[in-house]
């Protein structure tokens, strides 16, 4: 009632020009900087940006850092945004990433790209990833990927604490992407690409955390002043573009007769660096995001002990993996994470013409800053907002959500043009393997504290998540 108010209050409000933004107060130069740090700095964004909503409304202006944005929570306008972003949707890149690949002449991948050059291969990259029923095989990798985690922990950490859990999720999501990129050539080549993985594995983890460090300096004051957390960064991602480059060199070859999503491209009219520069930039993008959101997913799991039980009494009767991952309970389980802990909780658009968001004329170039992390907390979207409750993604017999209002408020691989490519396969990746865990162990949390969720470039635990498992 109150949500449906504020829509229709902000869709039909007379037009007021973009300098009636609500806006807190802050410094010439540094803006609210010392706002924010005072609130816990750049890890703690999405919540500094949640408490301003909650002061200033569901559209208001801020300069954080070197960014100036508007930021938006209101789920009818973030759809908006969407349609108003044109043909070319541009988001924001990290400072760092383009002070490096300017620095160093590095090309890359679809998530750099802009305007006609981003299109070209958008287009190319949907015909193969988005459609379903594009023919690539993305099940099949995956469940090979899962089985294999789960026999690992079997043998290791049956009865015990998985020792590093983060290192051997983002070894899995690594993996899990490379395979699905190699289709079934995979298996007959894991061992020689083991070491490959694992090395580009720890630079892609030391790349998120000097990046984070970077957050709140301008990239060129940070490279100026050489500072440690820049010259860490410039050789982790050296290192981590220098080992995607030979794995990816490794697997072509294996996949030149059309397999795996790599076989696909390949087959495609493409030159070979623009494959190259695309597949590495593609294993970056997969390691940090499935690795956290499965984290998650298991935190909430060994939460919910109850849960657990009636996940395994579904899958019970479920055999076939593709059956697997459309039950609802385990794709509630998973969209129930990404709501509570979106791995980018702020989605961003520049508008590319004057355009009219939350009753304000924002002009052509403005930044756009959708706070996903406040709209997936308002209890106008999602009653009772913060329970974790897989079930209200299921639907009652009218069709209707069993507790979401508004399904837009919860957009973790955005929407659009430009929305997350490999979201099928994240999809597939997260649900299979949570359920082959689940159907194997019981997980309990070794500390029972809440974790709490901070920014590190993506969102990830505050503190390492302690799991302990048990063979059902
Ligand atoms: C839970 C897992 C994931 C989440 C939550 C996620 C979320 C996102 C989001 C929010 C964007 C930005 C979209 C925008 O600006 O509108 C994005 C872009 C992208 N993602 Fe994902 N992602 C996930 C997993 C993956 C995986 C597994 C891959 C690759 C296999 C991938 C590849 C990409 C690429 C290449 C882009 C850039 C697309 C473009 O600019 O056209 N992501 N993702």
């Amino acid at each position: 009632m109150w949500r449906r108010a504020v829509s229709s209050w902000l869709a039909n409000a007379p037009s007021h020009p973009a300098t009636e933004i609500p806006s807190p107060r802050g410094l010439p130069i540094i803006g609210t900087t010392l706002d924010l740090i005072a609130a816990g700095g750049a890890p703690r964004l999405h919540e500094y940006v949640d408490a301003r909503h909650r002061q200033l409304g569901p559209i208001y202006r801020e300069s954080i850092g070197p960014v100036n944005g508007v930021f938006v929570a209101d789920p009818n306008e973030m759809r908006r945004v969407f349609t108003l972003e044109g043909k070319y949707p541009k988001h924001i890149l990290p400072d760092a990433w383009v002070l490096y690949n300017k620095m160093y002449g590095s090309k890359r991948g679809l998530f750099f790209m802009n305007g006609e050059e981003w299109l070209h291969f958008r287009r190319i990259m949907n015909r193969h990833w988005l459609m379903p029923g594009s023919g690539y095989e993305v099940i099949g990798p995956c469940d090979f990927v899962a089985t294999e985690l789960v026999d690992r922990w079997t043998r290791k950490y049956n009865g015990r604490e998985v020792i590093g859990l983060e290192s051997e999720l983002y070894r899995w999501a690594i993996k899990i992407t490379v395979a699905v990129l190699m289709g079934d050539k995979y298996s007959k080549n894991q061992q020689r690409i083991e070491d490959m993985v694992e090395h580009f594995t720890s630079f892609i983890r030391l790349i998120f955390q000097e990046s984070a460090r970077l957050s709140l300096i301008p990239a060129t004051v940070a490279e100026f002043l050489k500072i440690p957390a820049w010259r860490n960064f410039v050789s982790a991602v050296d290192e981590a573009l220098a080992v995607a480059n030979s794995l990816i060199s490794v697997l072509m070859p294996e996949c030149q007769n059309g397999e795996g999503l790599l076989g696909a491209l390949l087959a495609e009219e493409i030159e070979h660096n623009d494959v190259v520069r695309i597949m590495v930039d593609l294993c970056i993008a997969a390691g940090d995001t499935i690795a956290s959101s499965i984290q998650w997913m298991m935190y909430l799991l060994a939460r919910n002990p109850d849960l657990q039980d009636e996940l395994n009494a579904e899958l019970l009767e479920v055999h076939r993996p593709e059956d697997i991952v459309q039950l609802p309970l385990v794709r509630g389980t998973m969209r129930e994470a990404l709501r509570l802990y979106p791995v980018a909780p702020f989605l961003s658009r520049y508008m590319p013409e004057d355009s009219m968001i939350g009753g304000y004329r924002v002009p052509s170039g403005d930044l756009i800053l959708l706070s996903i992390y406040t709209s997936g907390h308002d209890a106008r979207n999602f009653p009772e907002p913060d329970r974790f409750w897989p079930q209200r993604w299921t639907r009652d017999a009218d069709g209707n959500y069993k507790g979401v209002s508004n399904p837009f408020a919860s957009l973790p691989f955005a929407m659009g043009a430009r929305s997350c490519i490999g979201r099928r396969i994240a999809e597939t990746q997260l649900t299979l393997t949570v359920a082959k865990v689940i159907q194997k162990f019981k997980l309990e949390l070794i500390e029972k504290k809440p974790v709490d969720m901070m920014l590190r470039l993506v969102a990830v635990p505050s503190r390492p998540v302690r799991l302990w498992l048990t063979e059902r």
